[in-house]
């Protein structure tokens, strides 16, 4: 299993990380688009990259807009797999 990252490395890490805020022990970021097939969109190229890593972001769809959360439910909270997967979903358009 993952390990869980200590404070300081939590917080370093999401200084780093353009566009993501830290909620409790989770990662969060929304990304608004043009209407709900644009949402869709982004959300669908999500999936690949989440499955190559083994690990699933959370995702709430209203419309136009997505909610990403990343935690590490097996560990029980932050772990180096959310920030790397942050960084992947960050670069998705
Ligand atoms: C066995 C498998 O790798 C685990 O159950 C993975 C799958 N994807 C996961 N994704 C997330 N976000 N947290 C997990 O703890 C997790 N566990």
């Amino acid at each position: 299993m993952a390990q869980l990252l200590g404070d300081a490395e939590i917080q370093s890490q999401a200084s780093k990380l353009s566009g993501w805020t830290l909620e409790g022990s989770k990662l969060q970021t929304t990304r608004k688009f043009k209407d709900f097939i644009e949402a869709i969109a982004f959300v669908n190229k999500l999936v690949e990259p989440a499955e190559s890593a083994g690990h699933h972001p959370d995702i709430e769809i209203s419309y136009n807009k997505v909610k990403v959360t990343l935690t590490t439910h097996d560990a029980g909270g932050l772990t180096q797999r959310d920030f790397d997967v942050a960084a992947t979903i960050s670069q998705i358009n």
